[in-house]
């Protein structure tokens, strides 16, 4: 525990990890985790015994802002989690339907463009507009429209999505869970902002009830699809509460991860100028710890005994720099993927599993695509540190939660190339 304490918790894991072995108990509290750190160890958990690691522990983050974890990411294994995931998979995220926000997306993107061309010669916060832009691009195309209140609701997210970095001490000693939880000042913030989240869903949903004669052209958003859900003939019709934890899944799903993924690429590209391609496994950075599981039955992993309930973390970030798998490890080295162009990252190659892998994997990869805004920051822009800073110099600090994001953000002094 003590290891672990303000330190970042996937290096600490890997240090470890490179003393004990890949499959490595550690109690925490009253909690027997697994912490798993080789791509053959991922592999047995994600796919040979994927449906016994399948669910989700149940912790306070989830309980409370994703409304007893009834949403995609949190839910445990069963009919009404099949039932939402096939939603999300067949009806909200389909190829059509994300073809069809392409626009969308061009204009935030050509709005970013736009704004930064503005501020030539000037410090330019990139990692700020990087996130409004992502946000945006998932406002519109869950809302519809910009509500007013929007901003008020990403901010929420955001700030809970940091204190999903804390170890919350309920979890980690269920037995007391009751009484540590109401002595908890996290609980109370969580708790604060999920009644405003709450209440600005609730509105979104009405609006979109209660909205008629909407014109063809106007297209679906994902809260229109979702409320078809409600009236169809369904075992499992949606309540208003499903739909917001679905909402919510993909807004702290997505956002985050997305725009994580261009601000540390453009960081790395900037620290070496002579690298002028986003490099996979920068992704690792976007779930360095994936989301953990829980085995239902106790079972065995290349001769291990693994009991019941355990709470099982898999180091994708320490995986992907692990030098028996990756040249030159630690290094930001993008001309590694042309020579191991058979390496995917759709949760095949267990050594690269940025988007976990299995059942659980994340159903989103064909709407993560942060390669249009890079192309779109590197095409026209040359970027300089102001300060004098030297690029090597570049501060590289990281701040641990789901996602990683940089601690501080990236100031930029943008110069045009060609627009
Ligand atoms: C670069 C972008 C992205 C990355 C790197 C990423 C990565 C991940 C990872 C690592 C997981 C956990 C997998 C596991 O536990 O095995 C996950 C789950 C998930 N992601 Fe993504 N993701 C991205 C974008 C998105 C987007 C755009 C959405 C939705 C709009 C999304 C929605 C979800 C959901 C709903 C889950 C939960 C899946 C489940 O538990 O069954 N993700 N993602």
């Amino acid at each position: 525990m003590l290891n672990l304490v303000g330190s970042m918790p996937h290096e600490t894991l890997r240090n470890l990890a490179s003393k004990y072995g890949p499959l490595m108990p550690l109690k925490l509290g009253e909690i027997s985790n697994i912490i798993v750190s080789s791509p053959e160890m991922a592999q047995e958990i994600m796919k040979t015994q994927d449906l016994n690691f399948v669910d989700r522990p149940n912790l306070l983050f989830p309980r409370i802002m994703n409304y007893n974890c009834t949403g995609i990411a949190f839910g445990n294994y069963g009919d009404y989690w099949r039932h939402v995931r096939k939603i999300c998979t067949m009806e909200l995220l389909t190829a059509k339907r994300v073809q069809s926000f392409r626009h969308i997306r061009e204009e935030e993107v050509s709005k970013l463009v736009k704004a930064i061309s503005q501020s030539e010669g000037s410090i330019f916060n990139l990692t700020q507009k990087i996130f409004s832009m992502t946000y945006g691009i998932a406002a519109r195309a869950a809302f519809g429209k910009k509500y007013s209140y929007q901003e008020a609701f990403i901010s929420s997210i955001e700030e809970a999505l940091h204190l999903s970095g804390e170890n919350f001490i309920g979890d980690l000693y269920p037995s007391m869970r009751v009484v540590l939880e109401m002595m908890s000042r996290t609980k109370a913030k969580l708790k604060e902002l999920h009644k405003k989240t709450d209440k600005i869903l609730q509105d979104i949903i009405d609006d979109h009830r209660n909205r008629s004669g909407r014109c063809e052209e106007e297209g679906e958003d994902l809260v229109d699809v979702l409320l078809k859900f409600q009236q169809k003939d369904s075992a499992y019709p949606l309540t208003d509460d499903n739909i917001k934890a679905v909402i919510q899944d993909m807004f702290s799903g997505g956002g985050e991860t997305s725009s994580s993924v261009v601000d540390w690429a453009m960081a790395e590209m900037i620290k070496k100028p002579n690298k002028l391609k986003l490099e996979g496994f920068m992704l690792t950075k976007a779930a360095p710890l994936l989301i953990p599981r829980e085995n239902k039955e106790p079972c065995q992993i290349k001769g291990y005994k693994i009991p019941a309930n355990s709470r099982i973390i898999i180091n994708v970030w320490a995986i992907g720099r692990d030098p028996k798998y990756w040249d030159d490890a630690m290094n930001f080295k993008p001309e590694r993927f042309l020579d191991n162009y058979s390496i995917d990252q759709r949760g095949t190659n267990f050594e690269f599993i940025p988007f976990g892998g299995g059942r659980r994997m994340c159903p989103e990869i064909a709407f993560a695509t942060p390669n249009m805004p890079l192309t779109k920051l590197l095409y026209h822009f040359d970027w300089k540190l102001p300060n004098e800073i030297k690029n090597e110099e570049l501060d590289m600090t990281e701040l641990f939660g789901i996602t990683i994001r940089r601690k501080n953000d990236l100031c930029l002094i943008p110069i045009i190339h060609r627009l």
